[in-house]
């Protein structure tokens, strides 16, 4: 069982406090939406949470199986689609595929045609991403998200971009994560985020 424990968090840029006193214990087997207006800190936390930006105050604690681990190995459990992590644009989806497991594999059983095929994007295998449209783009940065063998799946604004088929896609890979996994979402779009048990304002930590 993975669970994230943030105690007392705190994130400042220069002078200004985002959010303090973020306090959470996020367990897998169930999934957890941060909202907030925007501007409010959501994909800040989330980025805390990968353990991508550094926190200015207090502590978050990585536990699997009742082992704390060390950030090396939390970071091969986290796999995260957001605005502001780009694709390689200058490869084909294939090439992408195909390199994005040299440094996260794919579930087991999982290879790179079927993984765009479980994109609906076989018939694009061949095209550089810089020629995908900005929804085929978002599926693509979705998919390698659900599909990387990682028990952590962090997703910020998931379904930006997307038209209803691709919404109803993104709804059915959600139905699909398994109960050793966890989801995290930040989100401000309530039907991205209408399964979501656990609901938490931003906005409670200013
Ligand atoms: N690198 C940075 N340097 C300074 N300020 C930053 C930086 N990154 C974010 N901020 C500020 O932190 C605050 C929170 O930003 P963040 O992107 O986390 O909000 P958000 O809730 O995800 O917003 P949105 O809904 O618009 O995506 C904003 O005031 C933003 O200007």
């Amino acid at each position: 069982m993975l669970t994230i424990k943030a105690e007392q968090l705190g994130k400042k840029y220069r002078k200004e406090w985002i959010f303090r006193r973020v306090d959470l214990t996020l367990t897998a087997g169930t999934s957890y939406t941060f909202v907030g207006p925007n501007g409010s800190g959501k994909s800040t936390l989330l980025q805390l949470l990968t353990g991508n930006l550094p926190i200015s105050e207090g502590k978050i604690t990585y536990t699997l199986n009742g082992t704390v681990l060390e950030s090396e190995r939390w970071f091969r459990q986290v796999s995260i689609a957001a605005p502001y992590l780009e694709l390689v644009e200058e490869l084909t989806l294939d090439e992408l595929l195909v390199f994005h497991q040299t440094f996260k594999p794919f579930k087991a059983g999982l290879t790179s045609e079927a993984v765009a095929e479980r994109l609906l994007l076989s018939h694009a295998r061949h095209k550089e991403i810089k020629f995908f449209s900005s929804g085929m783009k978002q599926r693509v940065k979705l998919g390698l998200a659900f599909f990387s063998d990682a028990p952590v799946v962090i997703l910020d604004e998931p379904t930006s971009n997307l038209d209803r088929q691709g919404a109803a896609w993104y709804h059915e890979q959600v139905r699909q994560l398994t109960p050793d996994q966890l989801l995290l979402i930040g989100s401000n779009q309530p039907e991205e985020y209408d399964f979501c048990p656990n609901v938490l304002d931003v906005m409670q930590w200013k």
